[in-house]
C-alpha cells in the first residue's frame, strides 16, 4: 500500500480479496440451481406487477449469524412453504450485510467469526456456502444490497434484493439496484420520508454509467439498463406507517410519478416501534387491508426466527443461547407458522372470490 503523508492517511492496512469469478468457480451454481433462481425471480417480477396475485412473504431473522441456525429455520420454512403455496410465496429473509445506525456487528460477511478479526475471505465463503445449500433446497433467498461490491460474488444466487432505509437516498445504491438482476424494494427514510424510495424507484429503473467492479475484480465503468422491477417497501419512520392511510398516499405517490404502484410492508422495523411482538398486529392490519379491495400490497416482511427476541453480542461467545437474534429482536417459530397460515388462508379466500390469477 502506497502510504505517505498525502495517501492512505487514514488507512492501516489493505489486502486482496479473493476475485468474484474465483469464488464462483470454487462454489458454482448448477444448472438446476440456475434454473430455480431465474423462476424465483420471476415469480417475484409477476407478483409485483401482479400478474400473479399471490402475496410475497419474506421471513427470516435480522441477520444470519449461525449458519446452523439458519438452515434449520430453512427447513422450517420449506414446509411451511408447502402448506400456503397457493395465495402465498414466502421466500427466506437471509440478511448477511447490516447497515448500523453509529457502530456495531456489521453482520456475517464483515465479521464471520463475530469477534472482530473481519475475516471478510471467509465471510463471503460461508454467505454463499449458504446460500448454495439453500438453492439445493429450492428455498428463494432474499438479501439486502448494502456493499456495492459484494453483488459480484453472490447476487447470482438471490432472487429479491432490498436497498435499506439508510441507503434508499444514496446514488451509489440507486447505480447499483439499476444493475441488480432481481427485483429491488427501497425502504422508505428512518425518519419515515417514502419520496425519497419513490425517487430511487425511477433512477433505479433508469439506466446508468458508473465506477464499479466486474466479475474479475477489475475496476470497470458499469453501464446499466435499468431495473424494471423496482417497488417501495414502508418501514414506518417517526411513526409507523401501514396503516391504509399512509399505503393510499405512498400508492398515490408513485403512480403520480408513472411508476407501478407495488409495495411490501415491514411489518418490523419503524412498524412495530421495535417492539417484536406486534408484528402480528401490523401483519393483520395487511391481511384486512388485502380483505378489503388494496391492490398495491404485494407482500409483507417479517423478521422472525427460530426463538423469539434478541441478545447482545458478547466477546464471550459461549453465552450466545441458539437461535436467537443478535441485532433485532425477532418473533419465534410459532407465532411466524401462526401467522404465515392464517394469512395463507384468509387470502385464499379474496383470491378465490375474485377469481385473480396464482400464476403468470
Ligand atoms: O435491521 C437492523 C437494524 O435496525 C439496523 O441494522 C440498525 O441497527 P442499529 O440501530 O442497532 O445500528
Ligand atoms: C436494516 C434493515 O432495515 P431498515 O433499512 O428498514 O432499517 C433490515 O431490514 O435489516
Amino acid at each position: 500500500m502506497n502510504k505517505d503523508s498525502l495517501n492512505n492517511v487514514n488507512v492501516k492496512a489493505e489486502k486482496l480479496l479473493v476475485m468474484p469469478s474465483a469464488l464462483k468457480s470454487a462454489l458454482p451454481l448448477s444448472e438446476e440451481n440456475k434454473t430455480f433462481i431465474a423462476g424465483a425471480r420471476k415469480t417475484i417480477s409477476n407478483i409485483v406487477h401482479k400478474k400473479d396475485h399471490r402475496t410475497l412473504i419474506i421471513s427470516g431473522p435480522c441477520s444470519i449469524h449461525d449458519l446452523s441456525a439458519a438452515k434449520e429455520y430453512a427447513l422450517k420454512l420449506k414446509k411451511l412453504q408447502e402448506q400456503c403455496k397457493d395465495s402465498v410465496y414466502l421466500v427466506m429473509r437471509v440478511y448477511f450485510e447490516k447497515p448500523r445506525t453509529t457502530v456495531g456487528w456489521k453482520g456475517l460477511i464483515n465479521d464471520p467469526h463475530l469477534d472482530g478479526s473481519f475475516d471478510i475471505e471467509t465471510g463471503l465463503l460461508n454467505a454463499r456456502e449458504l446460500l448454495l445449500w439453500l438453492t439445493d433446497q429450492e428455498i428463494p433467498i432474499a438479501t439486502e444490497a448494502l456493499d456495492p461490491i459484494s453483488p459480484q460474488y453472490l447476487s447470482d444466487l438471490i432472487s429479491w434484493s432490498a436497498i435499506g432505509a439508510r441507503t434508499t437516498e444514496s446514488q451509489t445504491h440507486r447505480e447499483m439496484a439499476s444493475g441488480l438482476s432481481m427485483p429491488i424494494g427501497f425502504k422508505n427514510g428512518t425518519d419515515g420520508n417514502v419520496g425519497i424510495a419513490v425517487n430511487a424507484m425511477g433512477a433505479a429503473e433508469s439506466g446508468h454509467n458508473f465506477i464499479g467492479i466486474n466479475d474479475k475484480g477489475q475496476v470497470a465503468i458499469i453501464q446499466t439498463q435499468g431495473n424494471p422491477d423496482a417497488h417501495l417497501i414502508l418501514r414506518g419512520g417517526k411513526q409507523p406507517n401501514y396503516q391504509a392511510e399512509f399505503v393510499d398516499a405512498a400508492e398515490a405517490d408513485i403512480a403520480k410519478s408513472g411508476y407501478n404502484p407495488a409495495i411490501i410492508v415491514d411489518c418490523s422495523h419503524a412498524n412495530t416501534n421495535k417492539d417484536y411482538t406486534r408484528q402480528p398486529i401490523v401483519a393483520k392490519d395487511i391481511l384486512e387491508q388485502l380483505e378489503q379491495g388494496n391492490r398495491s400490497i404485494v407482500g409483507i416482511m417479517l423478521e422472525s426466527h427460530i426463538n423469539e427476541g434478541n441478545q447482545k453480542l458478547t466477546d464471550d461467545l459461549s453465552t450466545l443461547e441458539y437461535g436467537v437474534s443478535i441485532t433485532d429482536a425477532c418473533i419465534d417459530w410459532a407465532a411466524t407458522e401462526t401467522l404465515v397460515l392464517e394469512f395463507a388462508q384468509r387470502l385464499e379466500a379474496v383470491i378465490k372470490s375474485k377469481q385473480l390469477n396464482t400464476a403468470a
